[in-house]
């Protein structure tokens, strides 16, 4: 986050990096990622038949996502450490691992499972 912001105010464009300009950045480099794999069909872990451009061109597009996003998040004064730790728990409160394991249903299904188990 630091590294953004010098980044950001070494520039001057801290006016610039408001909340929907930092979103529409965002949803513009999630653009960008999704080209790489445009077209290409299902993709096994690892990438074992994209070249090593395109696995460099993917790295650097993951970047600027993550980049816009912990923008965005600074610009909405979210603590995004937090934030994340707060829904990792929601969900595995949502999917109880010994419920769910090996199934990717959406947790609708499981909720019958944890009304019983409450009671
Ligand atoms: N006003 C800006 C412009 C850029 N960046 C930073 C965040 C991203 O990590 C990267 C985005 O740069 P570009 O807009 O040049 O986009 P790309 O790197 O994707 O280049 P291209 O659009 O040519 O693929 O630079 C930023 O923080 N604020």
């Amino acid at each position: 986050r630091q590294m953004m912001v010098n980044f950001r105010e070494e520039r001057g464009w801290g006016k610039y990096h408001t909340p929907r300009n930092l979103l529409l950045a965002l949803v513009a480099e999630v653009g960008e990622l999704s080209e790489l794999f445009q077209w290409k069909g299902e993709v096994s872990n690892g990438l074992p038949d994209w070249s090593e451009k395109e696995k460099s061109d993917l790295g650097d597009e993951l970047t600027d996502v993550l980049v816009y996003t912990v923008g965005l998040a600074n610009a909405c004064h979210v603590d995004l450490p937090a934030a994340v730790i707060k829904k990792m728990e929601q969900n595995a409160k949502k999917y109880p691992a010994e419920r769910v394991f090996g199934s990717v249903k959406k947790y609708h299904a499981y909720e019958e499972w944890k009304q019983e188990n409450s009671e």
